[in-house]
């Protein structure tokens, strides 16, 4: 397929490396004004431009990864050149109404929420769209399943997505951190205490994914009776470990709907 990003930030370079690594038979173009920090993705086979329409009769899927007050801008400039195009967004907070709006009914507007992990084929990437666009959306689920999940949702939850599993690589980078600053707290460097944090979250989630269950039944074997682990986990939920998670997590959402 032929894929044009438009928006060469940190979203859309981590989506570019990830296609380039773990998508086979794709030819990636990525766009942005400012292009120097870049052009190392040529490396990989990814054309760079600062021309927004480079090629773009020729894309198979667009895909923003713009800034919301930056969309009416590219829009201008794409629009009068492109007809027929699915045009998936990452831009938080923009409906597929709102954007289908924006691109008339010649282009379909699917609506995407992926992570900066798309890099390392393990986004958890959200996509909605309305039914008339089915077809033409599943290219852009196929390429989505390549950088790791695509659950397909109901647009309503979309800003809820944007938050469990994009901002959500956030939460989980400060849990790692925090576990980190502990770890050298109880004698490691921080490397080692790092390396050890991340593999240790790495391995919590695999099991979860292997297994399905709930994550208690996993705790549940690893928290000896009068042992350390219940000791340790008491006294976070006593300082609101998990309310705080759950509370961050509902004020980032307040923070989307404005
Ligand atoms: N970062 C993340 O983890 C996630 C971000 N998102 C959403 O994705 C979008 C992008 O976020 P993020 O990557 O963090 O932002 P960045 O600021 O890192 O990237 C945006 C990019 O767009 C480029 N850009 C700006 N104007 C234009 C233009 N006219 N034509 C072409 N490129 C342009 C900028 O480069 P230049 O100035 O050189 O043009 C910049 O590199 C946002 O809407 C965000 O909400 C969604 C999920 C996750
Ligand atoms: O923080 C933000 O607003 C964007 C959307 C999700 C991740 N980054």
């Amino acid at each position: 397929m032929k894929v044009h990003i438009i928006g060469g930030g940190n979203l859309g370079v981590a989506i570019a490396k990830g296609l380039s690594k773990f998508s086979e038979g794709n030819q990636i173009t990525v766009t942005r004004r400012n292009t120097a920090s870049i052009l190392y993705l040529e490396e990989l086979g990814v054309t760079v431009s600062t021309d927004n329409k480079h090629q773009i009769q020729d894309a198979d899927i667009i895909i923003l990864t713009i800034k919301p007050y930056q969309v009416d801008t590219v829009l201008a400039e794409i629009l009068p050149v492109i007809s027929n195009k699915v045009i998936a967004s990452a831009v938080s907070g923009l409906s597929i109404e709102n954007l289908q709006n924006k691109i008339g009914d010649g282009n379909s507007a699917v609506r995407i929420m992926p992570n900066i992990a798309s890099q390392f084929g393990a986004s958890a990437t959200c996509i909605a769209f309305h039914e008339k666009n089915k077809e033409k959306a599943q290219n852009t689920v196929a390429l989505f399943q390549d950088l790791g999940t695509a659950p397909i949702i109901d647009e309503k939850l979309m800003d809820a997505a944007t938050v469990l599993a994009a901002s959500g690589t956030a939460f989980a980078l400060r849990y790692i951190r925090a576990s980190m600053q502990a770890g050298i707290e109880i004698g490691f460097d921080w490397q080692t205490a790092l390396a050890i944090s991340a593999q240790t979250v790495k391995g919590a989630a695999e099991m979860i994914m292997e297994e399905q269950v709930h994550p208690e039944q996993l705790i549940d074997r690893v928290t000896t009776p009068q042992g350390c682990t219940i000791a340790g986990l008491n006294e976070m939920e006593m300082h609101g470990f998990s309310s705080s998670l759950i509370r961050g997590i509902k004020t980032s959402l307040k923070q989307i709907k404005g």
